[in-house]
């Protein structure tokens, strides 16, 4: 069941704190005295290896709770909504792709047959792939897709839901870095243009400087830094 404060019909303004997040304890891996991520902006979240920005992405829409402290969507505290309404509208995208055993359009619907939305067309598929520069044939199997085709699925699988929150976790990692560059730059392009909400871990500091409205270092679990470009809120 949806509770009532499932966050869906609260709308606030660009740039205004979407979530929040308040004295966030969770192991000795995260340690977060206060955060906000804006509404309908570029977050990227850098910082060196093992720091925490894969666990901190993945408190954001509730794959792992807190031990101690606050997480709220839309003013929401997040475990008080219905997961599943919460991850309809906040979708991640994990380090590494999962793919599905089956064809290309399998994989891209498979989200779609889970969720309350609508079916679409060959012709919407085919438009999500271009946008992640994906070449192949919705009939195609994956099979011998490489690393970087899968990532590059799993993306166009998110983005089909089109979903208030995308949440990619090193979206480009099995990239080159000119596949790289154009696919963030539609990702990021159809955001702005949509009103979506990304945040996106990066191990590039030029992704970040590039497409960041805000950039947030990470370092041993704690935010250290949080650099908000001028104008972009
Ligand atoms: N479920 C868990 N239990 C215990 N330790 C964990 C768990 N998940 C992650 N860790 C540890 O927490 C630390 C942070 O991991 P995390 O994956 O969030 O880092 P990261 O900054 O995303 O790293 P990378 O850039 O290498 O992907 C690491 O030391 C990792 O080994």
């Amino acid at each position: 069941m949806i509770g009532l404060n499932d966050g869906c019909d609260v709308d606030i303004a660009e740039g205004i704190e979407l979530f929040e997040i308040k004295n966030l304890k969770y192991k000795s891996i995260l340690n977060v005295e206060y955060l906000n991520i804006p509404d309908r902006k570029i977050t990227c979240i850098v910082g060196e290896s093992g720091s925490g920005k894969t666990t901190l992405l993945r408190h954001l829409n509730n794959l792992i709770s807190q031990d101690s402290g606050q997480i709220l969507y839309k003013g929401v505290d997040i475990e008080s909504m219905n997961p599943i309404s919460l991850r309809r509208q906040v979708v991640m995208a994990p380090q590494n792709p999962v793919v599905f055993n089956g064809n290309v359009r399998y994989n891209l619907i498979i989200g779609l047959m889970f969720s309350e939305k609508p079916m679409v067309n060959d012709d919407v598929l085919k438009r999500w792939m271009d946008l992640v520069h994906l070449n192949k044939g919705l009939d195609e199997s994956i099979d011998k897709f490489s690393g970087g085709e899968k990532q590059r699925l799993c993306l166009a699988r998110i983005l089909v839901l089109e979903p208030e929150v995308l949440l990619l976790d090193e979206p480009s990692s099995a990239l080159d870095e000119d596949t790289e560059y154009l696919v963030v730059n539609n990702i990021v392009t159809y955001a702005k243009d949509n009103g979506k909400t990304v945040v996106m871990v990066t191990h590039s500091k030029s992704v970040a400087q590039r497409y960041g409205d805000v950039i947030i270092t990470i370092d041993k679990g704690r935010v250290s830094d949080v650099e908000q470009k001028e104008g972009a809120i």
